[in-house]
């Protein structure tokens, strides 16, 4: 919260998350206890972009720290895509796991959508096979993207009841706008999904009460794109040159969101920050995908994970 009334409340991702995260590991410690099954994740890379490394060394500790087992695959950048698939068939068959993610993206001699189709849906802990996809779109039990999963929680945390808000979601990939659009459509939300082609984006995004921005073009949403009082979840990760010119200078970065934050904190009702808003709960709604696939695996209800 903060003290100044004209500014929107800040939704303090990172500390919901490490709620979540607490929850996820009370609840696979109760499993274990009771079923002997310790929640596994294996986590693959390929090849050595930075930004992967720092994401991936994040979820390993991440999920350690839940008590959960965690292994990681690394590959090197000239891995071809049938030691990916033998290994993706090697890690669908051990019971010791019960999550697999593959992180994107991969390199470009390796076809993405068989690796992901590769995987076993009761293992697709990031939610990205088709059959996942389809379980979502018709509303059956299934592993949903966790970075829409992440939102929809603060959403819920934030706002308790959504139905009947007009959300506006800026992008429409496979793993963030479309499923977040599934989501809020699940919660009776009247759902507007904008991209590039949209015609006047300023004035669709004002008809807002939710704004939801992953676009992954930094600081692109303005503040007098905002309705006052809306509330604005800001997806979108981008690295920009250190405000200190001498630090830009030795090619040190920043991250930043895709909503312009200081103009739309002034107009919003709520909103994320970046970082510290949506990208902690990405990694722990991974966490709690992985506890409900080894619950599902074992035939046990999953306990609640809500705060
Ligand atoms: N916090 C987290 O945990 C995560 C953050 N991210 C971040 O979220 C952002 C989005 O990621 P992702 O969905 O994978 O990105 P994609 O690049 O796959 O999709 C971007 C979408 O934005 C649309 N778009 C691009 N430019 C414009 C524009 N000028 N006006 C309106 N729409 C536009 C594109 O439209 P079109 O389809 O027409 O091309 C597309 O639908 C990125 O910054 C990414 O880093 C992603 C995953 C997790
Ligand atoms: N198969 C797959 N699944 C993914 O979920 C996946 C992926 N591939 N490829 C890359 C994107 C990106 N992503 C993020 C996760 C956490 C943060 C995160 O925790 N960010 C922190 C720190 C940001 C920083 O300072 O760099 C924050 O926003 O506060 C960000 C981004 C998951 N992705």
């Amino acid at each position: 919260m903060t003290a100044d009334p004209a500014r929107a409340t800040l939704i303090d991702g990172k500390a919901f998350a490490a709620g979540l995260v607490e929850r996820v590991a009370a609840a696979s410690a109760r499993l274990e206890a009771k079923h002997r099954i310790k929640p596994g994740l294996a986590v693959v890379i390929v090849g050595e972009d930075p930004a992967s490394q720092i994401y991936v060394r994040n979820k390993g500790e991440t999920t350690q720290r839940a008590g959960m087992r965690s292994d990681t695959h690394r590959l090197p950048d000239e891995t071809d895509q049938e030691t990916l698939l033998a290994l993706i068939a090697a890690l669908n068959a051990d019971k010791g796991i019960h999550g697999i993610l593959v992180q994107l993206p991969l390199p470009g001699h390796i076809d993405a959508s068989a690796v992901l189709g590769a995987i076993d849906p009761d293992k697709d802990v990031d939610g990205f096979h088709v059959v996942n996809a389809g379980r979502l779109a018709v509303g059956l039990p299934g592993l949903v993207p966790c970075t829409p999963l992440g939102c929809l929680m603060l959403l819920k945390a934030e706002l308790g009841e959504l139905s009947g808000l007009n959300a506006v979601i800026v992008g429409r990939s496979n793993i963030v706008g479309k499923p977040m659009a599934q989501l809020l459509l699940g919660e009776s939300c009247t759902v507007t999904i904008a991209h590039s082609r949209t015609r006047d984006l300023p004035a669709l995004c004002r008809t807002a009460d939710i704004l939801v921005a992953a676009v992954g073009r930094a600081e692109m949403i303005r503040g007098d794109w905002i309705k006052p009082g809306a509330t604005v979840i800001d997806v979108g990760i981008n690295r920009v040159p250190s405000r200190d010119p001498m630090k830009a200078a030795q090619g040190k970065t920043r991250v930043v969101g895709d909503v312009a934050f200081e103009e739309a904190a002034a107009a919003a009702g709520r909103i994320t920050p970046v970082p510290g808003g949506v990208g902690p709960m990405t990694i722990a709604c991974l966490l709690a995908n992985t506890y409900t696939a080894a619950c599902r695996s074992a035939g046990v209800e999953p306990d609640a994970l809500d705060a």
